[in-house]
């Protein structure tokens, strides 16, 4: 989080060679703005060197002319961005999505009622954090593939094709992460550690290509020309813009949206008079548990939009935001040249009492529009709260991650009433700003 830094050297600080490069830590909401305000039309943020490796060395036949989202820049990522703008990122296509993520959530409650049979106490177990992956797996695969591939089953078989792809997205995510920040002086280690990613992003892409294939024969049988699914808008492109996006739907919309959900969860079991402020509105709102959710009814959902922004305020996976300087630039009086690495350090202004009142409670409130108290957030600095980014560059998945976890947290608290009978949670920045405990849930049946 980088806390020391801005305890020692104030609101901005530089340091040479860093992990990759030299770079820049701004932490000033007005600094911060002047960066993202001179990102140019084709913003630039550091690379993932993983899946730049794997298209450029292993997959070209895959890739082509064409580049994963994630890991390109300059005309290349605005190439791709341009293509997949218009299917990933209208409310419209991602709106169509409702009914489907829905089933996903409530096959997640019943993964849920599985796991509590199995438990004492109403515990979830250890691995609960790994549960929420593969919910947000099966709604990634649901989009990227056009069909549900079944991770949420309760008795997957270890040799099954399913239990695999969720095994090898463990893994190459877990080899991304020390191929990106867990550099060894030894060279053979860091090969040791692209080899392994490759192998494990080699059986999801082998998996993934033979669901596309499948679909687009599906797809030449079909005569339905209304309500095309995204992947057969990916396809009406071609075959290699289908797979490039369906692996970085992948890469950046499982752990992502997974880690987001437990740490909502976690405030929401921590804070009861927030939970059960948001059963109230949502028993209205949904008077079954299984009562179908619609737009207007997520439309209606305020507390449930207020207490997803709120938790992503304090437990979002973005603590900083990243760029890359396309010019020179003057920001706080000092000249930053082209080609520098800035850190726009979210952390210590989401935690600031200037920024949001009583910063270390979670309030909901803050973010409802009828809230004219202390601790709404209208006099908060706009380039503060930015769990998706900002931009052109910003996260193309927004609408449908937020989407994912309305349906989520909506169903689980219509369901279940949560405690967290542990002591308060650590939080660590790594990668993403995550919780370090396991998520062990004290999860009880509410009333019908
Ligand atoms: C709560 C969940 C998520 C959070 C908090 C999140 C956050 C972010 C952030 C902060 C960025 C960088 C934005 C910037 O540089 O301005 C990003 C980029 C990206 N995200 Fe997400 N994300 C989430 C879920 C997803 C999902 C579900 C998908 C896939 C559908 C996705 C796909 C992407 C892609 C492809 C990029 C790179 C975009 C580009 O460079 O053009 N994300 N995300």
């Amino acid at each position: 989080m980088s806390s020391f830094r801005f305890q020692k050297y104030g609101d901005i600080a530089a340091v040479r060679g860093f992990v990759k490069g030299d770079t820049v830590f701004l932490y000033k909401p007005e600094d911060i703005e002047t960066v993202f305000r001179n990102e140019g039309t084709w913003p630039e943020r550091i690379s993932f060197k993983s899946i730049e490796y794997y298209q450029a060395n292993v997959r070209k036949d895959i890739y082509d002319d064409l580049y994963s989202l994630v890991a390109s820049n300059g005309k290349d990522w605005h190439k791709m961005r341009s293509i997949a703008n218009p299917i990933l990122n209208q409310i419209r296509s991602v709106e169509m999505y409702i009914p489907e993520i829905d089933c996903v959530s409530q096959d997640f409650i019943k993964r849920i009622r599985f796991l509590l049979d199995n438990k004492e106490e109403g515990m979830m177990p250890e691995s609960f954090l790994n549960e929420l992956n593969k919910w947000s797996l099966e709604s990634v695969s649901f989009l990227g593939l056009d069909k549900r591939l079944g991770c949420l089953d309760n008795n997957l078989d270890s040799d099954s094709e399913v239990q695999k792809i969720i095994d090898a997205v463990h893994k190459s995510l877990e080899y991304m992460y020390k191929l990106e920040f867990e550099l060894s002086l030894l060279q053979y280690i860091n090969i040791k550690n692209r080899d392994e990613f490759v192998k494990h992003f080699d059986v999801i892409k082998n998996a993934f290509s033979k669901h596309i294939q499948e679909a687009k024969i599906r797809y030449e049988n079909s005569s339905s020309e209304s309500n095309k699914s995204m992947l057969q808008r990916f396809l009406s492109v071609n075959e290699k813009v289908a797979n490039v996006l369906a692996l970085d739907l992948l890469a950046a919309g499982v752990d992502t949206t997974g880690k987001s959900g437990g740490a909502i969860l976690y405030f929401l079991a921590s804070h009861k008079r927030a939970q059960n402020e948001l059963r109230k509105e949502l028993v209205t709102l949904l008077p079954n548990k299984d009562s179908p959710f619609t737009k207007e009814t997520l439309a209606n959902a305020k507390y449930l939009k207020a207490s997803i922004k709120e938790g992503l305020r304090m437990g979002g996976i973005a603590a900083a935001n990243f760029r890359t300087a396309t010019k020179d630039m003057v920001v706080g009086g000092y000249q930053i040249p082209k080609g520098t690495l800035i850190h726009l350090c979210a952390y210590q202004n989401l935690f600031s009492e200037q920024q949001f009142p009583r910063p270390r409670e979670f309030i909901p409130e803050r973010w409802l529009r009828t809230n004219t108290s202390e601790t709404s957030h209208k006099n908060t600095h706009p380039f503060v709260y930015l769990p998706f980014g900002f931009g052109a560059r910003s996260c193309i998945g927004q609408r449908l991650a937020t989407m994912e976890l309305e349906l989520l947290i909506a169903r689980i608290i219509r369901n279940f009433e949560l405690e967290w009978p542990h002591p308060p949670a650590k939080f660590t920045a790594k990668l993403f700003y995550e919780i370090v405990d396991p998520l062990r849930f004290k999860v009880k049946e509410t009333p019908e």
